[in-house]
Order: structure tokens, then C-alpha cells, then sequence
């Protein structure tokens, strides 16, 4: 399919008000789309089903799946869309409020046994005369190694974000995840210095990953060095996880309810942080901080024709895979407004204002595209 019939697929598709997901893999040369002719409310419930999967930070909360096998295009090219960014405008209200209830998160961590929490905020922002695959298109040209997507089903509402945070690969036996961590912008170099809250904040996620995936049965298990990563107009901490588990077939819902909410986005240890974020938190994150994509996938991994394989040709390696993403960085579409989402790490070290200047930050981000 090209992708101007994927992109007019996918415009038929919202104008009929039915389900579907357009994306794009980070740095992939592809753009994918699934399509529903029903608007049927599909669940994930076992991890064991085909399709794109959309689910809340609250695992209790139905998972929606798109069933079937993605489309994808041949032909993908990205445009330079420019877009004339529009500007955050925030309510003194809201900065005192978020101002609070950092304050409130520094004060649990340092009387009890949380040591950190993740706060965040939605954030309304007018939009006119922009439809959601033209939103869609921008964050394609401007976010190219993150995982940008649209997603709309009648039900539910429209989602898009370029997300920078994978949360689980998995390719038959080869895994790879990431901890992903403090935030400062990007000023045009990446050798940055970083505070010790950043460094401590991040540490602390690639220790919980690394302790979450041990009970699996791994055959190997890599942690790469920290490093600087950009995102956008932002940088972050990264650190790459991968491995091997000693079989294939996974027990994909136990790996996620091992993963899933990483303290990236929820926070440490996970039930207090959890408790915290419900109680405190006064609004509801819905998908935001969830997870999104790729589910159960059989793909063809044979390596490319070269002499010492032409023999074997016949045999095709297809293997399941299941590509998923945090969903950071994203914003709701509805009628002449998005509801963007942002949030931040609390640790002990935190500066409530800068906290606060980091969601405006990341809120801009977002904004810059519509
Ligand atoms: C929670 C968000 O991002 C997460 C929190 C970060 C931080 O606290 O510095 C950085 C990257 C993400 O892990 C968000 O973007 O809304």
C-alpha cells in the first residue's frame, strides 16, 4: 500500500467514526495502520491476541485491543511539515496546585518508605482548524526516533504522542527494554553535565527493571551504559536493557505485570507510589502512562539472501513479535482542543518550581505541533 492510501484510509476511516491506529517504529522506513470495519470494543485479556493493543496506566482497567495483522507502506517517505508552534498558556491555579502536591510528594518520601513518586497533570490547550491526521503528520516530521502515533475508536476518543520510551520488545527469545529518566532541554549538544537527583532517579528505574525481569527465566541479560538521549526539544537519562530468555513463548501478561508501571512513570516502591498517585493525584490519568502497541506480530527474522543461507531459503524464520511503548508525550484530540499530559519524577532532592517548569517543558513540546 502507499502512503497516500494509507493516510486516505485512515482519514475514510475517521470520518465514518470506526476504529483504527496509524504509526511508525522509532527510525523505521515504514508507517503501519490497523482498520476495524466494526466499532466494536475489543479487549486484550491474555496477551495472547494479534493486533495493536491501547491500555490505561491502571492495569485494572480494560485494555482495548485492534485485532488483526498491521498494513504497512512502501513507500514511506517523511515530509518536513513546519509548523508555527503555538504557546502553553498556564493558570497561576494550576502551578500552584501542582506546586502543592509536589511539595506533598517531598514530604511522603521523606516520612515514610516511598522514595519516589511520579506527578503529573493534564493541560488544556485550544486548537483550531487543525484535524488530527495533520497533528498526526507533524509529529511524524518532527519526533522521527520516537514511536508517534494516532489512535481513534468511537468509544474511547482520538490519542496521539511520540512516545520515547519502549517498554517491552520481544523477538521469540530476545527481549529489549529501557529505563528511561530525567529531563532537561536540549540547548544543541548532548554532553550535558547531570545533577545527582537525574542520576539518582534513573538508577533507581534500571535497578527495579533489572529486579522485576530476574524471577524470569533468562538465558542473558545486558545492561548497557547510561547515556544522554534527545527527544524532541528535550533530553533524557536512558539506559538499554536486553536479553535472551532460555525459552520462546513467553508468559507475555506475567512480563508486563512485572514491568508495568515502571517507576519511570509511577514510581517506587510501586504500591505506595501507586496509592499516592489515585489518592493525590485528583484526576485521571486514563491512557496516559499506559502502554501501546504491537502485540503478537509474526514477523519473518530470516536473515537477508547472502551465499551461505541461499540453501536454506525454503525455511523462513517467523517469530511473534510484541513491540510496546510507554505512552508519554501525548495529548486527547477532541473538538477544538487537545488535553495534553505531562508529568515528572518526585524524588527526595526535588525543587517543587522546577518540577513545575518541567511539565511546561514537556507540555511544549507536545504544543509545538499544533
Ligand atoms: C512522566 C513523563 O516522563 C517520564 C519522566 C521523566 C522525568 O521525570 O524526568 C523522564 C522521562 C519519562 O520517564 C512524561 O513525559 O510525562
Amino acid at each position: 500500500m502507499t502512503t497516500e492510501d494509507l493516510f486516505g484510509k485512515a482519514g475514510a476511516q475517521y470520518a465514518k467514526n470506526l476504529p483504527f491506529v496509524l504509526y511508525r517504529k522509532p527510525e523505521a522506513d515504514q508507517l503501519n495502520g490497523l482498520f476495524q470495519e466494526d466499532d466494536f470494543l475489543h479487549k486484550a485479556e491474555t496477551f495472547e491476541e494479534t493486533g495493536f493493543v491501547f491500555s490505561p496506566f491502571d492495569k485494572e482497567r480494560t485494555r482495548i485491543l485492534i485485532p488483526g495483522i498491521p498494513e504497512l507502506t512502501i513507500d514511506f517517505e517523511e515530509e518536513t511539515v513546519s509548523v508555527k508552534s503555538t504557546t502553553i498558556k498556564t493558570e497561576s491555579a494550576e502551578e500552584n496546585a501542582h506546586i502543592n502536591l509536589v511539595e506533598k510528594a517531598v514530604a511522603a518520601i521523606q516520612n515514610s518508605a516511598l522514595q519516589k513518586v511520579v506527578i503529573s497533570r493534564k493541560q488544556n490547550q485550544k486548537i483550531e482548524d487543525v484535524t488530527p491526521i495533520t497533528i498526526f503528520k507533524r509529529l511524524l516530521s518532527n519526533y522521527k526516533t520516537a514511536f508517534v502515533y494516532i489512535w481513534h475508536h468511537p468509544h474511547v476518543g482520538t490519542w496521539l504522542g511520540a512516545t520515547p520510551e519502549t517498554l517491552l520488545s520481544l523477538n521469540g527469545r530476545k527481549f529489549e527494554t529501557m529505563a528511561l529518566a530525567g529531563t532537561q532541554k536540549f540547548t544543541g549538544s548532548l554532553a550535558v553535565a547531570w545533577g545527582d537527583k537525574e542520576i539518582h532517579e534513573q538508577q533507581l528505574v534500571t535497578d527495579e527493571i533489572v529486579t522485576n525481569l530476574k524471577p524470569f527465566d533468562l538465558g542473558s541479560l545486558h545492561v548497557g551504559n547510561r547515556e544522554t538521549y534527545q527527544a524532541g526539544a528535550l533530553l533524557h537519562l536512558r539506559t538499554l536493557i536486553s536479553g535472551t530468555f532460555n525459552t520462546e513463548g513467553q508468559n507475555l501478561k506475567a512480563l508486563l505485570k512485572a514491568l508495568h508501571p515502571t517507576p519511570a512513570v509511577c514510581g517506587l516502591p510501586r504500591d505506595l507510589a501507586k496509592d499516592f498517585i489515585i489518592k493525590e493525584e485528583n484526576y485521571d490519568r486514563a491512557f496516559y502512562t499506559g502502554f501501546l502497541g504491537e502485540l503478537n506480530i509474526l514477523k519473518d527474522t530470516s536473515k537477508k539472501r547472502s551465499r551461505r543461507n541461499v540453501e536454506n531459503l525454503a525455511y523462513k524464520t517467523l517469530k511473534n513479535e510484541t513491540k510496546l511503548f510507554v505512552n508519554l508525550r501525548c495529548m486527547q484530540y477532541a473538538d477544538s482542543k487537545a488535553i495534553i499530559y505531562v508529568g515528572g519524577g518526585i524524588t527526595a532532592a526535588s525543587n517543587p518550581e522546577l518540577e513545575w517548569q518541567e511539565t511546561v517543558n514537556k507540555a511544549q513540546t507536545i504544543a509545538s505541533v499544533l
